[in-house]
């Protein structure tokens, strides 16, 4: 009994259950230099860019870095708004609804941190607070539906790289993907309906993913194929026949083959073939961020214009929607539901005399 605080974990506010809600991170400010700092870190990272180190740092160092900042800053600087950069704004919105919903299902036994795969907060700093709270127990939460080594892969990466300092790990638990969640399809499909609502239906519905390089693919990352069943549950859920969706890839990088069919290349595409009225919706991002807002919502609109479209809407990302909100709790719940009784919990039982 007089040990029981030292080998307890329970979920209870001596020693919560900390969850870490990762995303992939933005640049401090839309600037040339925090742009190429966070680039830099980006770009470095063996999982993103599989290229030879020393032949990848000189291409790196010597070209990417000195042309990309300016002109991802110009981008960055399109979104920018009062409270900083969008995808921090909202994961920050999203951590603080998580919170209050755990709040509301566990009273105080939770702890829900942000931490950001590259830039601010870190993942480091986030696990720090997390610590400082005497977590025992551990779920990570990566942001991304779809598993990739590029993303998801690399979370572990950095998560086990911080806990490589800790002399007392937690129990660790890593969410792998969400992608055929019942509740995240329901929510996508949730999104869409409303948007419909207001806007009418489109003659097509792209739904648009950020891609990979295409070897990453055939080397076995299961990322292609977990956009391709989100996609098809979602226009099953809808009911939309086959020939008015199609599922795309945006985003990409240099002059590799990277998946397909493109997005940029598809929307030229319809519009020459005379689709007039086209939705994009981006299931692969949790929250909205330069490649939603700057180049889905901005840039592919011009081009689908510009090519004779007429009618352009873009369906925003899940973001701290109650549907979105419910289901990440629920994920959260569901992961740690095998977690064994507590030895606290226990002892207090004996305590009162009942064992
Ligand atoms: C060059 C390789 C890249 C791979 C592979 C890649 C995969 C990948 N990325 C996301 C999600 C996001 N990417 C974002 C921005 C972004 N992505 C890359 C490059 C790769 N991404 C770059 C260089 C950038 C920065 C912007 C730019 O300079 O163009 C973002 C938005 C960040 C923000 O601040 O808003 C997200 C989110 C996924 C899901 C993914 C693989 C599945
Ligand atoms: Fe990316
Ligand atoms: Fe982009």
């Amino acid at each position: 009994m007089k040990f029981q605080n030292v080998i307890g974990f329970a979920h209870d506010s001596a020693h919560p259950l900390g969850v870490l809600l990762i995303n992939l991170g933005t640049p401090d400010a839309p600037t040339k230099t925090a742009v190429r700092r966070y680039l830099a870190e980006f770009l470095a990272d063996p999982r993103v860019i599989e290229a030879p180190r020393s032949l990848w740092w000189l291409i790196l160092h010597g070209f990417i870095l000195r042309v990309r900042p300016a002109r991802s800053a110009k981008a960055y600087q399109s979104v920018w708004t009062e409270e900083g950069s969008p995808l921090l704004t909202i994961s920050r919105q999203q951590a603080t609804a998580l919170q209050e919903r755990l709040d509301n299902r566990l009273a105080g036994a939770v702890q829900v941190e942000l931490g950001m795969r590259y830039g601010n907060p870190s993942i480091v700093s986030a696990l720090e607070r997390l610590r400082d709270a005497s977590i025992r127990r551990l779920l990570v939460l990566p942001l991304y539906p779809q598993y990739s080594g590029t993303t998801t892969g690399s979370t572990f990466d950095a998560v086990t790289r911080a806990l490589a300092n800790w002399r007392w790990l937690p129990e660790v638990r890593f969410v792998n993907q969400y992608h055929d969640e019942p509740a995240y399809i329901r929510a996508l499909i949730e999104r869409i309906r409303a948007y419909w609502a207001e806007q009418g239906e489109p003659q097509r519905l792209m739904f648009s993913f950020h891609g990979i390089p295409k070897d990453y693919f055939l080397n076995g990352d299961p990322y292609h194929c977990q956009c391709h069943k989100t996609a098809r549950l979602v226009s099953e859920g809808l009911g939309l026949p086959r020939d008015r969706w199609q599922l795309t890839f945006q985003s990409r990088v240099g002059n590799m083959e990277w998946l397909k069919p493109y997005t940029d290349e598809t929307l030229k595409e319809w519009a020459a073939s005379g689709i007039e009225s086209v939705h994009v919706v981006c299931p692969g991002f949790a929250a909205d961020c330069l490649e939603t807002i700057e180049e889905i919502g901005e840039e592919n609109r011009r081009y689908f214009l510009e090519a004779g479209g007429r009618h352009y809407g873009y369906i925003p990302c899940l973001n701290d929607t109650p549907a979105h909100m419910e289901m990440l709790a629920d994920l959260v719940q569901r992961h740690t539901l095998g977690w064994p009784e507590s030895p606290v919990a226990i002892t207090r039982v004996a305590a009162d005399g009942v064992a």
